[in-house]
């Protein structure tokens, strides 16, 4: 599909079909100190996609996405969620426009039990107002009850029913990346920014969050993927966006992009990810 783009008239970009990319991203840009982290990216996730983002160490994925999600501020660029910029918005109001991301390292808060975890990331809730819980605890009340049921529904989804009272602590790796998609499911996301889901994951699980982002996707959430995994990244993703100095290299389908030689150069000097047969 061909993206049609006019970033300097301030145009939402449209794609061939005349369907704006739920998230586009137009020559975003950060610089620590001398260190052009992302320089120039742009980017467009059409509704529905799981597109993948790749590439060697060091070249600005994670920064890019702390650009999307708001996390930090880009120098120069815009960056749109469903048409409207959102460059300047907090991290926080990104989230309830239906902006969500998972981080490579998932933190949870180990003492509290796997359904609070979970609940804590519920958004919009009135409860968070004393002023509202004094004056209408019935209502605060009613909301609670659905977020919990809605935590448990997710909790079950991620395959983790059977430890939702459990602190968060006795989770291995991988189920902490499971409670991860549940959390960000909580705040009703369009789009999900995963950073690095297999990272430290044992591959019986594995198989298990490829199939949750499957499902995932099915109900309706467009995706973008960082991931070194390439058997995941060919499994999951109908195109994939290589990465490298803080903008893009190449595009296309996991074929194309394996039978790419600048693709291969650029991975020089690290070990070149590997597809399954
Ligand atoms: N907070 C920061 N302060 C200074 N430099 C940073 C900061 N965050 C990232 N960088 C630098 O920006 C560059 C891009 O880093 P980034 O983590 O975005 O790359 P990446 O593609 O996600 O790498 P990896 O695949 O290893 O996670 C690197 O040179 C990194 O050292």
């Amino acid at each position: 599909m061909q993206s049609v783009s006019s970033a300097a008239d301030g145009a939402v970009h449209t794609s061939a079909g005349g369907v704006p990319p739920v998230l586009s991203a137009r020559g975003v840009a950060r610089r620590f100190g001398g260190n052009r982290a992302v320089d120039g990216m742009s980017l467009d996730l059409h509704a529905g996609e799981i597109v993948g983002l790749i590439g060697p160490n060091g070249a600005g994925k994670t920064t890019f996405f702390s650009l999307i999600a708001g996390s930090l501020v880009p120098d120069a660029g815009e960056i749109r969620l469903k048409g409207e910029r959102i460059e300047r918005q907090p991290a926080a109001r990104r989230l309830s426009m239906g902006l969500g991301r998972t981080f490579q390292i998932p933190r949870p808060f180990a003492g509290m039990s796997i359904l609070d975890n979970v609940m804590a990331a519920a958004q919009n809730q009135t409860g968070e107002s004393i002023l509202r819980n004094f004056l209408q605890p019935g209502t605060v009340r009613a909301e609670e009850r659905t977020a919990r049921e809605r935590a448990r529904a997710l909790i079950d989804f991620v395959t983790l029913g059977h430890l939702v009272d459990q602190p968060a602590r006795v989770l291995s790796g991988g189920q902490r990346k499971l409670l991860e998609l549940a959390r960000v499911m909580m705040a009703e996301p369009a789009v999900i920014l995963l950073d690095e889901p297999a990272a430290g994951v044992n591959p019986a699980l594995l198989d298990v969050i490829i199939d949750r982002i499957v499902e995932i996707n099915r109900m309706g959430v467009s995706i973008l993927l960082i991931e070194h995994n390439m058997d995941m990244i060919a499994r999951l993703c109908g195109r994939i966006v290589v990465m490298a100095s803080g903008r893009e290299l190449a595009a296309g389908t996991p074929a194309e992009i394996m039978a790419n030689r600048e693709v291969a150069e650029a991975y020089l000097g690290e070990v070149l990810p590997e597809v399954a047969p």
